[in-house]
């Protein structure tokens, strides 16, 4: 096992200024029982509307913030009391938090992390040449990090963690802000990385997009708990229960006679895109009965995008915690 967490929480604390004299104490739950297993070499997603606790919950798992409750197991070891020796095996971009001098070229912060991972310098230089190819980072591999773009920034980031060749990688939001090269730059490397190398991934992302393309797996959190835990590809099985149907009219449509379950989402002239729901209609007979009314000039029919699935889940989750804290205030 890689990662196993046993029934989690976090919680914050802070102190509210009350007048002169008085402090008020607030409790934040960021994570609330958060039990799960990572086996090694998986990809895992956490995914969940702003302020779910993902960001809490990688800080966690690397032994940035201890637990509140419950426990954390990362290659057998407490990330929080063997930070130090975990380092050596584990690697993380986060954020806000960068491992690149900023007034220094990336070279330096490299070999400086070289001599604090005890990298043998033959092994050192080979290792650059690598990730340098890798990331293609030659041209501004000797320009101070704060000249560099966000996109050069964030492939220097992630070349410096890889460079003790860690068997897990936590990425907070890796493709925030770059461009849509960059970003299918990072996304192509950590996908290979995690395929190729076996290196296991754990990232947060509000992109679709990068979920999707890196990773097999994924958990959802909502106001801090586990509302979904699932394979990507299960998750779009199970709830894919409409298909998308964008059609081209020769002319503008007149009579498009819709079966109830089908409804137009959007039209742009003559191109109408439906929303067929698969519990409620047919979508080969609501296509037959367009084309028998119509002149079509194309036809598409597609699965809904990730994106909206995800919102569904969100809402039912944010739905189910409410609920479950309206009942708990009625017991209690
Ligand atoms: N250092 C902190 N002190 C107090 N509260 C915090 C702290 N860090 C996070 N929180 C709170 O904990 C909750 C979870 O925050 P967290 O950053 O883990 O969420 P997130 O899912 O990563 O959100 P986002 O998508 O916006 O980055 C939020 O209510 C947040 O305000």
């Amino acid at each position: 096992m890689c990662k196993e967490v046993n029934h989690v929480s976090k919680h914050y604390t802070l102190w509210k200024i009350k007048g002169w004299t008085r402090r008020e104490r607030q409790v934040i739950e960021a994570v609330k029982d958060v039990s799960f297993k990572v086996e090694p070499g998986r990809a895992l997603a956490l995914i969940g509307p702003n302020g779910a606790g993902k960001s809490t919950m990688i800080k966690l798992l690397c032994g940035i913030l201890s637990p509140t409750q419950g426990s954390i197991k990362v290659l057998g070891m407490d990330p929080f009391k063997d930070r130090s020796r975990l380092a050596y095996r584990i690697s993380s971009v986060l954020g806000q938090r960068s491992q690149l001098w900023y007034h220094l070229p990336p070279i330096d912060t490299y070999h400086l992390l070289g001599r604090i991972y005890d990298i043998d310098r033959s092994e050192l230089k080979e290792r650059m040449k690598e990730l340098i190819d890798l990331f293609d980072l030659s041209t501004f591999l000797y320009q101070p990090v704060r000249k560099l773009s966000l996109g050069q920034r964030m492939r220097c980031e992630i070349a410096a963690a890889l460079i003790h060749k860690p068997e897990i990688l936590f990425l907070d939001e890796p493709t925030i802000g770059l461009d849509v090269v960059a970003r299918s730059m990072v996304i192509d490397i950590l996908k290979d990385l995690n395929q190729r190398k076996n290196v296991t991934i754990i990232l947060t992302s509000h992109d679709t997009d990068d979920i999707e393309r890196i990773c097999e797996d994924v958990i959802v959190l909502n106001e801090g708990r586990i509302v979904l835990e699932s394979k990507i590809r299960e998750m779009r099985k199970s709830f894919f229960h409409s298909k998308i149907v964008e059609i081209e009219f020769a002319e503008q449509p007149s009579d498009w006679n819709l079966l109830p379950g089908a409804r137009v989402i959007d039209q742009n002239g003559p191109v109408v895109r439906l929303e067929v729901d698969l519990k409620t209609c047919d979508v080969n007979e609501v296509v037959s009965r367009i084309v028998a009314h119509n002149t079509v000039r194309n036809i598409t029919i597609q699965d809904p995008p990730l994106e909206s699935i995800i919102q569904h889940i969100y809402l039912s989750g944010y739905l189910a915690g409410r609920e479950a804290e309206q009942n708990a205030q009625i017991d209690g």
